[in-house]
């Protein structure tokens, strides 16, 4: 049995949005699905059985990560990394590439690997294809992620040219080194910058080699949203229709009900958790801060419209107070409102497909969510 199988349930008729599910060795996903990200083996603040509550399907964590600490010898020796962090369901791991460029100094990219220095503590460090798959093979995450460059945003036509030819040479180095082909997935990543020919031969070079799944890399950048979704019209139909398409790094809910629309089934995130922090909330109208002195006497709850466990037992008010005061009861509350808020958008997101009105859907979303803004 393969580790990944896409069933793709059924089209939308007014857009190009697809219902699916991705069968994985942990359980299955309904598509179009948004993942919460636990960089550290947690999605901060919240526990598994919190997150099983807010029904989530699957978590994303990250190689860079665990491989600078605690080091993935020591999540090997604990079982993997559904037993460390005492997640039963399925994990999804990215290949460490975009976070050594986002977080570590002095890095090197050489045709080998790249050469860096470990955030915490300077060390000199190195990642491979090879050393890549061999982290996520002892993570034993379901989906491992090839390990990629993202070039960055704006880039030079040939950089960009050279850099995807590269990660297409990686691409087939992870393939080789692949251990467990049975019980873990490895999703190919597409890149190609902001280039349509590009993406074309990135697209074409990648799906030639049959992976389980493919990733649409290089985006959510800085980019304007109307060039990602420029990359999106002309990459997603490159892409085979029996296989899941994630586009990484993407899920502000408009982005998510526009990537839906053109027919990405995955999606992840570290906004609902980031800006939870800072008291940043999603509600039906549209970012609510609540650190705003308006909601200081304001007993209602955070989202009328909200079921979730914060909006049921607490009000503005009282979730201001824990957030000025630094108390972390507060972020906990704002993180499991997002994770709700956003978890809850993508099933509306599956019904409208199912009933064939996801246009209406979006277009109803969008009417009000920006009403908090002006
Ligand atoms: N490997 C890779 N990751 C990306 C991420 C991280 C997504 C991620 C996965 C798992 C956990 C956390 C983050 C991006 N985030 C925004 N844009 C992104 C682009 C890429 C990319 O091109 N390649
Ligand atoms: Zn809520």
């Amino acid at each position: 049995m393969v580790a990944v199988k896409y069933e793709l349930i059924k089209t939308c008729k007014q857009t190009g949005a697809r219902l699916g599910r991705v069968h994985t060795p942990h359980g299955v996903i309904e598509t179009p699905a948004f993942m919460p990200v636990g960089t550290q083996a947690t999605v901060k603040t919240v526990s598994p059985e919190e997150l099983k509550t807010l029904d989530a399907h699957i978590i994303l964590s990250n190689t860079y990560h665990l491989f600078v600490r605690p080091g993935h010898e020591i999540v090997r020796k604990a079982g993997g990394l559904h037993k460390f962090m005492n997640w039963d369901r399925p994990i999804l791991t990215d290949s460490g590439g975009f976070q050594v460029f986002s977080l570590s100094e002095m890095r090197k990219i050489k045709e080998e690997g790249v050469e860096f220095r470990n955030h915490l503590n300077g060390d000199k460090m190195f990642i491979s294809p090879e050393k890549a798959m061999e982290i996520q093979n002892a993570l034993g995450s379901d989906i491992m992620m090839a390990f990629d460059e993202c070039a960055p945003y704006p880039a030079e036509y040939d950089y960009v040219k050279n850099s995807l030819e590269r990660t297409t040479r990686w691409a087939e180095r992870c393939l080789a080194s692949h251990a467990r082909p049975h019980d873990q997935a490895l999703f190919a990543i597409v890149q190609g910058g902001m280039y349509e020919d590009l993406r074309r031969q990135s697209a074409d070079q990648l799906t030639s080699m049959d992976f389980p799944g493919y990733a649409i890399g290089g985006l959510s950048v800085g980019e304007p949203k109307e060039l990602m979704y420029n990359v999106l019209d002309c990459t997603v139909p490159l892409l085979p229709a029996n296989k899941p398409r994630y586009l990484m790094g993407v899920g502000s809910p408009d982005a998510l009900l526009d990537g839906s629309i053109r027919g990405i089934d995955m999606f992840d995130c570290v906004l609902p958790t980031r800006i939870a922090r800072n008291g940043t909330t999603m509600t039906s109208q549209g970012r609510l801060v609540i650190r705003n002195a308006k909601f200081a006497e304001d007993f209602g709850p955070l989202d009328p419209e909200c079921s979730c466990y914060t909006c049921t037992n607490y009000s503005r008010a009282y979730i201001r107070h824990l957030i000025k005061a630094d108390e972390t009861f507060g972020i906990r509350l704002t993180t499991i409102h997002n994770l709700h808020f956003l978890l809850e958008l993508m099933r509306g997101v599956r019904q409208a497909i199912m009933e064939d009105r996801l246009m209406d859907f979006r277009n109803t979303f969008f009417a009000k969510y920006g009403l908090f803004e002006n």
